[in-house]
């Protein structure tokens, strides 16, 4: 379990995503994010002083979750200051990543960002999810975006059977997931690096469940 900005930062440095450019880039996306945060509500005040923690170790710890050879495209719906999706942007140059978000102010952060930081691997969809186009996508993420059947119904046209859904989803993880109806799943939870009682939904979804079980 990472507690603190030094073992998040220690951790982050022994990814295999990580490199001289990514720790760069990531050093630029936090100093645009304090600056911008002054001026709009991108992320609570309160986690700016614990943002390697809090925001990126954890977004980064979905990378190990999904094989380095199947995360491409990626998808991150509800993409608000940039988390997850920017951070796996900039620690996976290799791959297609698309952000999906809908209120303008945040999505002339995210066009700002992306070209402060100098990405040329990011998409972003400034739109609500339901205008934009279908694609196939091998990975889904999304944090603090819906609650899970409402993320599922919009998203779901997005996933085939090879697709890996990553879904941070606070304390609630467990009982978002047990309380699923309605579709048929592979999904479980894993627990989170940066907070002890957070949970990730992680897994495929197969398709919609006719025969009224939960869970
Ligand atoms: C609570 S914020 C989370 C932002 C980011 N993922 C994070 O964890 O820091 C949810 C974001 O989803 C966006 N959003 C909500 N409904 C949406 C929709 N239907 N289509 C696209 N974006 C949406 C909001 O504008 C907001 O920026």
């Amino acid at each position: 379990m990472l507690t603190d900005e030094q073992a998040a930062r220690t951790w982050l440095a022994a990814l295999p995503e990580w490199t001289p450019v990514a720790e760069g880039r990531l050093e630029r996306l936090i100093s645009a994010l304090n600056v911008e945060n002054q001026q709009q509500n991108l992320v609570a005040a309160a986690t700016l002083d614990r943002v390697w923690l809090r925001h990126v170790a954890d977004s980064a710890q979905l990378l190990s979750h999904v094989p380095r050879e199947t995360s491409n495209p990626w998808i991150d719906l509800g993409a608000g200051a940039g988390f997850p999706g920017l951070v796996i942007a900039i620690l996976r140059p290799d791959i297609s990543v698309h952000l999906v978000e809908s209120r303008g102010r945040r999505i002339a952060w995210l066009n700002t960002a992306v070209e402060h930081i100098g990405l040329a691997n990011v998409t972003i969809h400034g739109a609500r999810l339901e205008q934009v186009e279908t694609f196939p996508v091998r990975v889904i993420s999304a944090r603090a975006f819906a609650p899970l059947p409402r993320l599922i119904d919009l998203s779901a046209r997005f996933s085939t059977a090879d697709t890996v859904w990553l879904l941070p989803k606070g304390r609630s993880a467990a009982h978002e997931l047990q309380d699923l109806a309605g579709w048929k799943h592979l999904f479980h939870v894993e627990q989170s690096l940066t907070d002890p009682e957070a949970g990730v939904i992680v897994g495929t979804l197969i398709g919609p469940d006719r025969s009224g079980k939960k869970g």
